[in-house]
């Protein structure tokens, strides 16, 4: 299969096409035009010129961070790289998967291809030859105060570059060295510059923010697809989500939620007085939860997209106006924030399908349905305990997630002799941001898990009003095919588990995408 190219150095990336290739879907390849190789020329021709006059440049003819103000005479100026990447060499934790760092990779590879960081083609090259061929760097996850850039999990990528540390192939932890050997691949030099062009960013935050995006975009989805199969269940009133009822508070995604619970639910505008008049805030305010995190993706999108594309490096090189400017730009304030608040958003789903799974299963809420949802019958059924466990443990991923919304970017701690004296824990922000999203979509599996035993249930007690629109029917087909109605007890670990990757592969496609 001949797959697509994502071209790095022309019109500005997606989220989209760093997740693509995080995942292997699509090749990178670098700009053609003659726009694009005149602006990396000029980058490194004025690097090299001002080298040549002896000119000061930070961290090319000085000392890294507080230590600027020592000189590098020209003759050790090329060992200074190597010195930045092997001083950072410290990274400690769980390493991040393949995926996590081919998205780490791209999103250098988008910073660098801006043209402001003075790097030769031959790196661009290698990175793009790394990302195409699956060799993905080894990278620690903590150790990044996220505001001198990502330093020390990027000099993971600088000592690949140089052919040391070891990479990901094939699945396997291998070194660095066998695995160029092996492909015939060519480590380079870095030039005086290219150290910091490739450690001084917001790379690791920034990938981790594309990959969280897509997955938080499709927990809102699904879980308004979970409180429509939840109401039907519950018997609850769909009129909850009239149209009338949105027109008069006009939040473009609270209203986004509530026209996909219509599409889901047969709304009537009439209200029912069979019924209790008001459902319980987990299935009426479902809209206004769920529509917090879709009225936050455009701003989250314009966030990490405007990071993605931007020079996030220093010192920034203009060759083409011959202009070096000192700044900040490694400072990774934007994603922080992002990772921060998406992270707030998503615990609040997964406290709303725990609530609703705490409904379901409870005889006094639960309008007819078993306890626990145990389908056991006669002699067997004051055994059987059915999704008990199940709710106790969406409980607890529920209480892990909400745990770990405390913001990480107020925790800005004064390192480096305090040069750093203010930095945005941006990484810090977006692992959480990761982890509460794992623990989410835990909660909607059993969520899932619920729904369909519970509608399963109905459908055996004929009650009459368990009608399934024709998109939430189709959503039953496919849980039905997956998951087993649950007569006697078993264990549903796998069953959680395996819901829980179809949830991460985004399996169902949901409201027309
Ligand atoms: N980010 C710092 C550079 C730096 C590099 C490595 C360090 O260990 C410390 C600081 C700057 O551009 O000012």
């Amino acid at each position: 299969m001949i797959k697509k190219r994502i071209t790095f150095g022309d019109a500005p990336l997606a989220i989209e096409d760093i997740t693509s290739l995080a995942q292997g879907e699509t090749l990178a390849t670098l700009s053609k035009t003659e726009e694009f190789n005149q602006k990396i020329k000029a980058g490194v021709d004025y690097l090299q010129a001002l080298l040549a006059k002896e000119g000061e440049i930070y961290g090319v003819t000085t000392g890294y961070g507080d230590s600027c103000t020592v000189g590098v005479p020209l003759n050790r100026v090329h060992e200074l790289p190597i010195n930045l990447m092997r001083f950072h060499g410290c990274g400690l934790g769980d390493i991040f998967s393949e995926e996590e760092s081919a998205a780490i990779l791209a999103a250098r590879l988008a910073s660098l291809t801006q043209g402001y960081s003075g790097v030769t083609p031959e790196l661009l090259a290698l990175l793009v030859t790394l990302l195409n061929k699956r060799v993905l760097p080894i990278i620690p996850q903590e150790g990044s105060v996220g505001a001198s850039g990502d330093l020390t999990p990027l000099s993971y990528i600088a000592a690949v570059l140089m052919g040391e540390r070891e990479v990901w192939y094939q699945g396997q932890r291998l070194s660095t060295v066998d695995v160029f050997r092996q492909l015939d691949i060519e480590s380079i030099r870095l030039q005086p510059k290219e150290g910091l062009a490739i450690m001084n960013g917001t790379a690791v935050m920034t990938a981790l923010a594309c990959l969280a995006y897509s997955r938080a975009a499709y927990l809102a989805k699904l879980t308004t697809r979970i409180t429509a199969m939840m109401s039907i269940a519950l018997k609850g009133n769909p009129y909850h989500f009239a149209e009338g009822l949105f027109s008069v508070k006009p939040h473009q995604g609270q209203n986004q939620i509530a026209a996909w619970l219509r599409a889901d639910l047969d709304v009537v505008d009439q209200y029912n007085t069979e019924k209790r008049l008001q459902d319980r805030y987990s299935l009426r305010c479902a809209p206004h939860v769920i529509g917090v995190l879709q009225d936050a993706l455009p701003w989250f999108r314009q966030f990490i997209e405007t990071e993605l594309n931007s020079a996030n490096d220093n010192p920034i090189i203009d060759g083409v106006n011959q202009k070096i400017y000192h700044g900040g730009h490694f400072y990774g304030g934007h994603i922080a924030f992002a990772m921060d608040s998406m992270k707030q958003a998503v615990a609040n789903l997964a406290d709303l399908v725990d609530r609703q799974i705490a409904l379901i299963m409870d005889t006094k809420f639960n309008q007819g349905l078993p306890a626990n949802l145990s389908a056991a019958t006669s002699s067997h059924a004051m055994i059987n305990h059915g999704l008990k466990a199940v709710q106790i443990g969406a409980s607890a991923w529920t209480a892990e997630a909400l745990k770990l919304t405390m913001p990480a970017s107020v925790f800005s701690r004064s390192t480096e002799c305090h040069n750093q004296d203010k930095v945005s824990m941006g990484t810090i922000a977006a692992r959480d941001c990761l982890r509460v999203l794992q623990l989410t979509e835990q909660v909607a599996a059993a969520g899932l898990l619920a729904v369909r035993q519970a509608i399963g249930i109905r459908q055996h007690q004929k009650s009459g009003d368990c009608t399934l629109t024709s998109h939430v029917q189709d959503m039953y087909d496919l849980l039905v095919e997956d998951i087993a109605f649950i007569v006697e007890d078993r264990p549903l670990e796998s069953d959680l588990r395996s819901l829980t990757k179809a949830i991460q592969q985004q399996k169902w496609s949901l409201y027309g995408a």
